[in-house]
């Protein structure tokens, strides 16, 4: 068996055919992310048992829901999963704290994981209990059909495209509280998106799924920073560096430390000890063979060479590096790439241009 949640799956539909073969981290976010028709809804439905498929086996850690070797199927109902749909369905005849209520209540007292409060103040509704669905927005409604899936005590949340329906607004007010259940619940999520900044933003780990089959499973920003990923995945390919906001300068400039050196970003207003997470696009970082000087970027950092691939994009390479012990991608030319002999294991200088702070 698996420390993790274990995912294997066989659905044969004639004209697509999923095969995946996972294990998923107990802990954080695993983001399911690929192309419209790629295979995502399809997994998390079979997760929760809405789905058969065959040859299956899906365990999250040594509570199995269904092995088909050995004859076990565990019915919808009986899995401690939570499953948060594109649209929050509502009951609307009932107030947001009925609505909260209804799950949690059928929930045996021993057995329940939260309680009404924590949640409800976790991700901001605390002032909508006594409101009907049908006069919250959007983003409202879905942050208290997440409080519900919580209140019903699962082991697992299953999150389908939760923001797709709701416009950039709401989805920016939606992705702190996302942020903050990350940060303080103990509950694996599983979260299908096809949105690539909000998988940079959210995730932990990240499934890349292409046509019914795993091409890439791993921690975010070791998958992102491959370089043998099918084209489609490597148009935008850039890094997600985990940073911490270690001080603010003199010159509006605030200092980010990571593992593997320090980056300067315009001030920010968080506190010192923030963990602040960001992206670097592969186009954005440029290479040279000495220090640069006479430069206006302020971004430089040495690093080390450690792949080099060709890209989509006729005359162009991208190059994999590492700082210190964190990943980083450039796209350079490739005339560049022999001009430099830019090959594993050189020793050089990158330049970023632009670093995209996700919080
Ligand atoms: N009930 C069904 N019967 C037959 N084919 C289906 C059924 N549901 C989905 N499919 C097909 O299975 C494939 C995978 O669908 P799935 O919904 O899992 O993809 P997805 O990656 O979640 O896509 P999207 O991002 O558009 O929601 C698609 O080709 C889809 O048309």
């Amino acid at each position: 068996m698996t420390d993790g949640l274990r995912v294997r799956l066989r659905v044969d539909r004639g004209a697509f055919r999923l095969d995946v073969d996972l294990d998923l981290p107990l802990r954080g976010i695993s983001a399911l992310f690929g192309h419209s028709g790629s295979g995502k809804t399809t997994v998390l439905r079979a997760i929760a048992g809405l789905e058969r498929a065959s040859g299956g086996v899906v365990a999250l850690g040594d509570e199995v829901w269904q092995d088909d070797a050995r004859g076990v199927f565990v019915p919808v109902h009986r899995r401690a999963i939570g499953y948060v749909f594109q649209e929050a369905s509502l009951f609307p005849h009932l107030s947001v704290r009925a609505n909260l209520e209804f799950g949690r209540k059928r929930v045996p007292v021993h057995e329940r994981r939260f309680a009404l409060e924590p949640v409800t103040a976790l991700l901001g509704i605390e002032n909508l209990l006594e409101r009907r669905p049908d006069g919250l927005s959007g983003g409202e409604r879905q942050r208290v059909a997440i409080a519900r899936a919580l209140l019903a005590s699962p082991r697992l949340l299953l999150m389908d495209e939760p923001l797709a329906a709701l416009d950039l607004r709401r989805k920016l007010e939606i992705l702190p509280y996302l942020e903050r259940m990350h940060g303080e619940l103990a509950i694996p999520i599983v979260y299908v998106s096809h949105a690539p900044d909000e998988v940079a933003r959210l995730a932990d780990h990240l499934v890349l799924l292409d046509d019914g089959k795993a091409v890439a499973s791993g921690p975010l920003s070791e998958t992102l920073a491959r370089v043998d990923l099918p084209p489609s995945f490597a148009d935008d390919a850039g890094v997600v560096l985990d940073t911490i906001l270690a001080g603010h300068e003199e010159d509006a400039l605030s200092r980010l430390e990571f593992a593997g050196g320090a980056l300067f970003v315009g001030r920010r207003r968080e506190a010192v000890g923030t963990r602040l997470r960001c992206r670097i696009h592969a186009r954005d970082v440029s290479l040279a063979l000495d220090r640069p000087q006479g430069t206006s970027i302020v971004n430089r950092l040495p690093a080390v060479v450690t792949a080099v691939s060709a890209t989509d994009t006729p005359g162009h390479v991208l190059v994999q590096l590492r700082m210190g012990e964190s990943p980083l991608l450039a796209r350079i030319t490739e005339r560049s790439r022999r001009e430099l002999g830019i090959a594993p294991g050189l020793r050089l200088w990158v330049q970023i241009k632009g670093v995209a702070l996700l919080n």
